[in-house]
């Protein structure tokens, strides 16, 4: 459902992303580790069509992001930590007005609804204003809108920055949820213990390259028990 294959991408003299190979299937969970400046940002901005690789090529669910992206658009959702939504609308509005933009309109839009506050447990989130929202809540609409047009591809950019533990923990199943349903999920965050719990497979990142792949388990005894630990030590070996 998403094919890198050698995606490099440069900032003038900055690699942020270098020869970059990695493909996630339908119903999985592909978790991007690494910490600040690694280059997950980059690669999840390349498969939404926001920037262009400088080398390389990517697909999502068969197109290339960078001929059409339009298609690709068309099959992916984006989720990004502390996405923000007009704060005076209620959850409805917010999420009619982008269902807009996917042709999602009258019956259509109202079943896209129904759809979304089912899988996220948010039926009277619609009602309220996004300003009296809870962080939770109103991260909530966030994804609800990424998925209404329900996309095979879901990419989450640190998607649980700023969320306490219930709003974290609604998250995570709604991640598992989705999965279930047999989408391609890639789930990039710095938290390795998050990984830990959603991850199928697991991909570390260390200055713009992949360092290690490899199912969880397969990390996790890498790491005698810990994601982190797998990561420190791949890195040595990788320097
Ligand atoms: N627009 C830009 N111009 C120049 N350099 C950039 C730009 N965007 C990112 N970089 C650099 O590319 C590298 C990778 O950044 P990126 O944001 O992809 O990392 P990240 O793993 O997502 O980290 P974070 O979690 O901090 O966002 C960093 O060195 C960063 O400074």
């Amino acid at each position: 459902m998403i094919e890198v294959a050698n995606l490099s991408k440069e900032y003038g003299q900055r690699r942020a992303v270098q020869d970059l190979t990695f493909q996630v299937s339908p119903g999985e969970v592909y978790a991007l580790l690494g910490p600040n400046g690694a280059g997950k940002t980059t690669t999840l901005r390349i498969l939404s069509t926001l920037i262009r690789p400088t080398k390389g090529r990517a697909k999502v669910a068969g197109f290339d992001v960078a001929r059409e992206p339009l298609e690709v658009r068309r099959r992916l959702g984006l989720v990004n930590g502390g996405m923000r939504v007009y704060d005076r609308l209620t959850g409805r509005e917010v999420l009619r007005f982008f269902a807009g933009f996917y042709g999602l309109e009258g019956q259509a839009f109202q079943e896209a609804l129904d759809w979304v506050a089912d899988l996220l447990e948010m039926e009277e989130t619609l009602e309220r204003r996004v300003l009296e929202m809870s962080t939770g809540m109103r991260q909530k609409v966030v994804i609800a809108r990424a998925i209404l047009h329900r996309p095979p591809v879901l990419l989450l950019d640190e998607a649980t920055a700023g969320l306490d533990v219930f709003a974290r923990r609604a998250l995570l199943n709604f991640v598992k949820a989705y999965r279930q349903l047999g989408n391609a999920i890639i789930y990039s965050t710095h938290v390795m213990s998050e990984a830990e719990e959603v991850a199928d497979r697991v991909s570390f990142l260390h200055q713009g390259r992949l360092v290690y792949e490899g199912s969880k388990e397969e990390a996790l005894a890498l790491g005698e028990g810990s994601l982190e630990e797998a990561f420190v030590r791949r890195v040595k070996e990788a320097a």
